[in-house]
Parts: C-alpha cells; structure tokens; sequence
C-alpha cells in the first residue's frame, strides 16, 4: 500500500512539474521594443542615458517590466516601485544574485567583490561582516569619521576655495579610507593609496554596465589572445586588474602594518582582524580584505556625485540656502559646529540631503540582479539568467510621488517647520532593492548630512561671476556611467565671517 502510495506521489509530481514546465515556457514574454534576429535590441539602445530610452519604450508599450534582449542576453527593466518590490524585495530568493560579469570577474579577475559577486555563502559572509561595521547600530563606527572628514573638507576649502568637486570627491575618499584602514590621506602614503583606488573604481564604474562589453554577452571572447586585432578589451582588463589588484592590497596591507606597531586607529581592518585573533581563528583574512575593498570601491565616486549634486542644486535656489541658514542658526550654538546630536532638531537639512540623493540620482540602476531559476510575472515568463534592473531614475522622478520631479524642492518634504513623513522617502529607492540593498547607506547617508550642515553654517555659496561681474550658471554635463557625477562647475564658496574661518580653523584641534 505505502509504495504504491509513493507511486502515485511521484508520478502526481512529475506530472504537476511537466504541466508547469510547459506552461511556463508557452507563456509570453513581457512587452518590449522590436527585436532583431541575432543583435536583439543591442542596435537601437542608446550608448548614454538609456534609461530615458527604457522608460520611453515602457510608457510606450503600456508596461512596468520591459523585456530587452542583447546578443541573446535577456534584460529586465522594471519602471514602478511596485513591480521593483514585487521581484527584487518579495521574490528575492529568486532575484539576489548577479550576471556572470564575464570581463569583470573572469577577465579583471574581481570574483572576490561583494557587487559582483553571486548569491551565496561567501557572499552572506561578506553582508556579515559589512553590517557589523557599518550597519545602522553601530553609528560610532562612521560618524566621528565623517565629522573628521568634514573638519579637513573646511579647512582645504579655506586654502582652496575654488575647485569643490575635487574637494568633495577627496573628503569622501577621507572618511571612507579612514574607516576602512584606520589611513589618514593627509600623509603621503594616504594620498598614493587613494590615486591608486582611483583607477580600480573607474573599472567598476565602466564595466558593471551591462552590454558594455560584448565579452560579457558572448562569453568565448574571453578566449581571445590580447594582440589579435579588436581584442583591446584584453589589454584594459589586464590594466585593471593590476589597478584592482593595488586597490585591494596596498592599504590592507599598511593598515595590518601599522596594526603590528600598535599605531592603527581604530577602523574597520584593525576591529575586524582582532575580533578574529580573538576568536582565534575562523575568519579568513583575505575575506576581510576583500570586504574593505568592496565598501571602499562603493562608498567613495558614490557619496562625492550626491554631495556635488547637492551642491547645484543648493546653487539654483539661494531661498533654500537662506532657510537652512535660518535654521541652523537657531539651532547651533555659537562658537560650535553642526554635529550629529544636533540631527532631530535640523528637518529642513534632513530634507535637503533627501531631496539631493532624488533630484539627481547618484546611479539610474544601481547593480544589476540576476535570476537562477525561471519565474513568471503578471502573466510573463522571465527566463533564468535574465539581467533584472529596476530604473532608479523613473522611480525618483515619479510625477505622482513628487510633482515637479526635475526642479530641486527640499521643501517637498516638509510641513511647516516639521519633517513631513507623509511623503515618499527617496531612501525607499536610492540604495536598491531587496538582499543586495547598498551596506553602506547608513554612512552614506550620515556623511551626507553632516557635509552639507557643516558647509551651509559656514560658508556662503554662490555661483561664479567672471571678470565682468556676470553670473556664471553652473550647468555641468553629467557622465552617463554606473556612478552619475557632474562634471567640475564653477561655484564660489567663502566663510560668512573671519569668525567662521577660525572657528574652523581651530576645529582640528579640538
Ligand atoms: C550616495 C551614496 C550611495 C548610493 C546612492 C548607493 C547606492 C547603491 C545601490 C543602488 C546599490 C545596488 C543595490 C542593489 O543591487 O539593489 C549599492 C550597492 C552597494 N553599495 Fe552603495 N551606495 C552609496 C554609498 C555606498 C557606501 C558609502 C558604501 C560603503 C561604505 C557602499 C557600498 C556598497 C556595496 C558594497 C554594494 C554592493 C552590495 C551587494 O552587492 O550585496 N555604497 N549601492
């Protein structure tokens, strides 16, 4: 009787798995653009900004989840928050891992990054480690770093007021190699460390794109010699690879040194590889290394694109300005500088951080996800080994969510003097969906903050005049990379009073 009750159970199995296999695979896939035998849509998405292309195409079609093909490589692109949530956060046992990032991976050889890296153990291993260090319980880890970094950001724009995205971008990497190494890049070996990071995180932004690479859609490529004609992909991933290679062992390695003669600061190398000795053993050391290096790679072209963003947009409003002006001097006390505990009592600077990682957004798709195993969506069938990335960008400028999505509103987010969290919080979209969400928003966000406080109580910003005494807009381009940043833009930035300036002046002493 029990046999031939497991029978009759695994021919009912097998039976319910053909049924839904061939289901599946008759269903349609979703909506998307004319495709070309072969090329797929490889020909007509354009080379920049395709994410205006994607949610023209999706408005087009009707659709929030727009099926693209590249060279046989199927594409997702998921235009609401609603369809971004239902796969990315509700299904994402399904949707957590990554492509197979053939020329970053196999190619540059970063199989060892936590952005690339596919779901699994090692992968959780590497969550682990980065939320215990940078998670939202432990504020001590990143938020004095960040003070320090804006301290030192002050005090250079004192010298050198002229060039703020090349402060911004370096006050970034400040707080973030500080963290990571314990490295203070005001010594020479600080400020070697971070030029040699810079190469490393320019492969990253380049090539996590999909399509950017054929060899990432035509795998044998990657078989082909560096000196036959066209293979100029070989050459650059050799460079990176030596760049990555630098970018993941030279700080290590000084922050392990100084570690040895008892001069680490604390940070996350020396916290970590103690907690490890303490432990004795069960922690591989090159799986702290690698974690560092990837929270290193996401964390600095990142916060420095928000801040200048921010920096245009407090440009094209001076009434902004004038109002958190108001109210940080209601609220700072004289001969102090703004500080963490001042946060519940500065909404309207809270809102204009939010409003900056909204108006233009630091990534339009962040990293892409990647499915295993095949699913079906609304009635679509979504094949295993689809790239799945939700638009940041349509998510952000949502008419609905938040009128005027193009002019830049910190005041969208208030109500009177209040926060107002009726609103949709950018927060909800900016970091990503689901497991893979960005480990760093937590510091993200708090250096954010606490730059754009500082930088408001201290100094007044406006836009440039030239010899004429004519305003200079600032209208920079953007680059149309993983990572969105302006180009360098003309801004003038001098302390409210001498007081000010020795206010900061002193403040490293303190
Ligand atoms: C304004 C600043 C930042 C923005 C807008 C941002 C945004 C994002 C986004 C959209 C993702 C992809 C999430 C997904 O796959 O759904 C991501 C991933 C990631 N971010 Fe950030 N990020 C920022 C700053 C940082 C910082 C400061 C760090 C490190 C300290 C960091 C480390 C990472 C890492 C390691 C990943 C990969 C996570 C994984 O694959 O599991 N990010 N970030």
């Amino acid at each position: 009787m029990f046999l031939v009750l497991v029978d009759l159970l695994v021919v009912s199995g097998v039976a319910y798995l053909f049924y839904r296999f061939r289901n599946r695979s008759s269903l349609p896939l979703p909506p998307g653009p004319k495709r070309l035998p072969l090329f797929g849509n490889a020909l007509s998405i354009p080379n920049t900004r395709e994410w205006l292309a994607y949610h023209k195409w999706s408005k087009e079609l009707g659709t929030d989840i727009l099926y693209l093909e590249m060279m046989g490589q199927s594409i997702i692109i998921l235009d609401s928050h609603k369809a971004a949530s239902d796969l990315l956060e509700k299904r994402s046992t399904i949707y957590s891992s990554r492509p197979p990032f053939t020329f970053l991976n196999e190619l540059v050889g970063t199989t060892y990054q936590t952005a690339t890296m596919k779901y699994g153990e090692t992968w959780r291993l590497h969550r682990r480690l980065s939320h215990a260090f940078f998670g939202p319980n432990t504020p001590l880890n990143y938020k004095p770093p960040s003070v320090r970094a804006t301290l030192h950001l002050m005090n250079r724009l004192l010298d050198n007021p002229k060039d703020i995205k090349t402060e911004l971008h370096y006050m970034a990497g400040d707080s973030i190699m500080s963290m990571c190494y314990g490295l203070d890049v005001r010594t020479k070996d600080g400020t070697t460390y971070l030029d040699a990071v810079q190469t490393g995180i320019q492969a990253f932004t380049e090539a996590a794109i999909p399509g950017q690479f054929f060899v990432d859609m035509l795998t044998f490529l990657k078989y082909v010699p560096e000196w036959m004609p066209g293979a100029g992909f070989q050459n650059r991933a050799r460079e990176w690879r030596d760049a990555t290679n630098d970018m993941l062992t030279l700080p290590f390695a000084a922050s392990k040194q100084n570690m040895a003669l008892n001069t680490c600061p604390p940070c996350f190398t020396c916290q970590t590889l103690q907690a490890k000795e303490e432990k004795q053993g069960g922690l591989d050391e090159e799986e702290v290394r690698n974690v560092m290096g990837a929270m290193f790679v996401g964390g600095s072209d990142t916060t420095a694109a928000a801040l200048s963003s921010c920096i245009l947009g407090l440009l094209s409003r001076p009434d902004v300005l004038q109002r958190a002006r108001e109210e940080l001097d209601r609220v700072i006390k004289p001969g102090s500088l703004p500080d963490f505990e001042d946060e519940p009592f500065l909404p309207y600077i809270t809102a204009i951080a939010k409003e900056a990682l909204r108006w233009r957004e630091v990534t339009a798709f962040g990293m892409p996800h990647y499915n295993e195993v095949e699913d079906v969506y609304k009635g679509y069938r979504i094949p295993a080994g689809t790239i799945v990335m939700p638009n940041l960008w349509t998510l952000l400028h949502d008419e609905d969510e938040f009128p005027d999505p193009f002019s830049f509103k910190p005041e969208r987010f208030m109500k009177g003097d209040e926060f107002n969290h009726g609103i949709k919080d950018p927060e909800s979209v900016c970091w990503g969906f689901g497991r893979r969400i960005c480990p760093g928003r937590h510091m993200a966000f708090s250096a954010i903050w606490i730059t754009i406080a500082s930088l408001i109580y201290v100094f007044d910003i406006e836009k440039e005049v030239d010899e004429h005494g004519s305003i200079i807009e600032p209208n920079p381009r953007y680059n149309s990379g993983l990572i969105l940043t302006p180009e360098a833009f003309p801004c003038r930035i001098t302390p409210r009073s001498d007081d000010f300036a020795k206010l900061v002046r002193a403040s490293l002493g303190q």
